[in-house]
């Protein structure tokens, strides 16, 4: 049984290489006319077909280890707390579709809920095929009365291919959309940014909720009219606008470079365009907080915190020079003389000023439809 899912999880890998293989010959053919319609997608999904699967002790290792731990946090907080929402109005199955799934980062979060079923989907082909290795290990290692969701995974351009006609199940409608730092990549233009929205919203159960996380625009831009090049940052990300003083409302790309993990064009998303797009579908706007304000309010409860604890989202205080978790960023700080680490005031731990600049960039927005 062991011996099958590894042959078929190196067919799979080896397939991975044969698609990744066909997307860089299929870009290669390209006239350089044809190469600037067939778009980002294709960068995008092959920028993150080759991203490479690292374990957890490379992780631990990283500059971003605890931004991604915090980012994580944030993630489950908001999936726990709308999965709260729907069950408390008395949904019985849950379905979910998990917009830009990637490698199936949130598959235990997911699982964490206890849903029913679970539809990830994805531009990159070889995130998707590792998705699925990664549900049908965590299926096959789950305890014998553990009822894990069912799963279904498509590979499609989510900006451009209609989700619905690739269900197994014509009639599947969902009680949640997840769509985790992924809808800044449609903003390209206007056709794209409705078609991720259509995907996300169309089949969604009345009262059902479009969840996500996405740079703050604003907050780009201020950051860029700040600086007196096209670009800002730190070590471990950078953003780089090809210039500043008019935005237009689609298509407005920006490089975004964060280290070891993101290296591709992104678009800003001009959010009040955003809702003004989603009431098209009903939705209705139910919250938009920028991460430290979500931080702030989220962290005032205990089963967040001790989550936060667990999930290490924070990088606790040394305990040398006698202070104690309960000791503020500044104290700490103070004592250390290595004022880079103040801008997180937790009695819980600190992130780095980069880290911190670096996610501080996000948003979280939650939609809710009308009936
Ligand atoms: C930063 S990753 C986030 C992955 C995952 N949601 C998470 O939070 O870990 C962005 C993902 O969006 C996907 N993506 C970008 N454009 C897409 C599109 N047009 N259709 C579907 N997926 C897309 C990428 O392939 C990538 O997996």
């Amino acid at each position: 049984m062991e011996e099958a899912t590894q042959t078929r999880g190196a067919q799979q890998e080896e397939n991975s290489g044969m698609k990744r293989k066909h997307v860089e010959d299929e870009e290669e053919k390209m006239s350089p006319s044809k190469k600037q319609v067939l778009d980002h997608g294709v960068k995008v999904a092959s920028h993150y077909n080759q991203l490479q699967e690292v374990g957890r002790a490379a992780r631990s290792r990283s500059r971003i280890f605890f931004m991604r731990n915090f980012n994580n946090w944030l993630k489950s907080v908001l999936i726990g707390e709308i999965l709260e929402q729907v069950r408390g109005a008395g949904s019985q199955q849950v379905s979910v579709l998990d917009l830009g799934c990637g490698k199936g980062g949130d598959l235990l979060k997911w699982r964490r809920g206890g849903i029913d079923h679970l539809v990830c989907a994805d531009i990159a082909g070889v995130s998707v095929e590792q998705c699925q290795i990664r549900y049908d290990e965590m299926k096959k290692k789950s305890h014998r009365n553990e009822k894990i969701f069912t799963a279904e995974f498509i590979t499609a351009d989510c900006s451009k291919e209609l989700l619905s006609e690739k269900l197994d199940d014509a009639e599947l409608m969902f009680d949640i959309c997840s769509c985790q730092f992924v809808y800044h990549y449609s903003f390209e233009s206007e056709q794209k940014a409705n078609m991720m929205l259509r995907n996300a919203c169309e089949r969604l159960k009345p009262g059902g909720y479009f969840i996500g996380t996405t740079p703050d625009a604003f907050e780009l831009v201020k950051r860029l009219e700040a600086s007196d090049s096209l670009s800002f940052g730190n070590e471990v990300f950078k953003v780089t606008f090809q210039s500043k003083g008019s935005y237009p409302l689609f298509g407005c790309q920006y490089h975004f470079n964060l280290e070891e993990v993101v290296n591709v064009p992104e678009f800003l998303v001009y959010f009040p365009l955003f809702e003004h797009m989603a009431k098209q579908y009903n939705m209705q706007l139910v919250l938009k907080q920028r991460f430290a304000d979500f931080f702030e309010e989220k962290v005032k409860k205990e089963n967040h915190r001790s989550l936060m604890m667990k999930m290490m989202a924070l990088e606790p205080f040394p305990s040398e020079d006698g202070l104690q978790a309960s000791d503020s960023a500044e104290e700490y700080c103070h004592a250390k003389e290595h004022c880079d680490r103040a801008d997180v005031r937790t009695p819980l731990g600190t992130l780095s000023r980069s880290e911190w600049e670096a996610t501080s960039i996000y948003l979280v927005f939650v939609f809710q439809k009308m009936s």
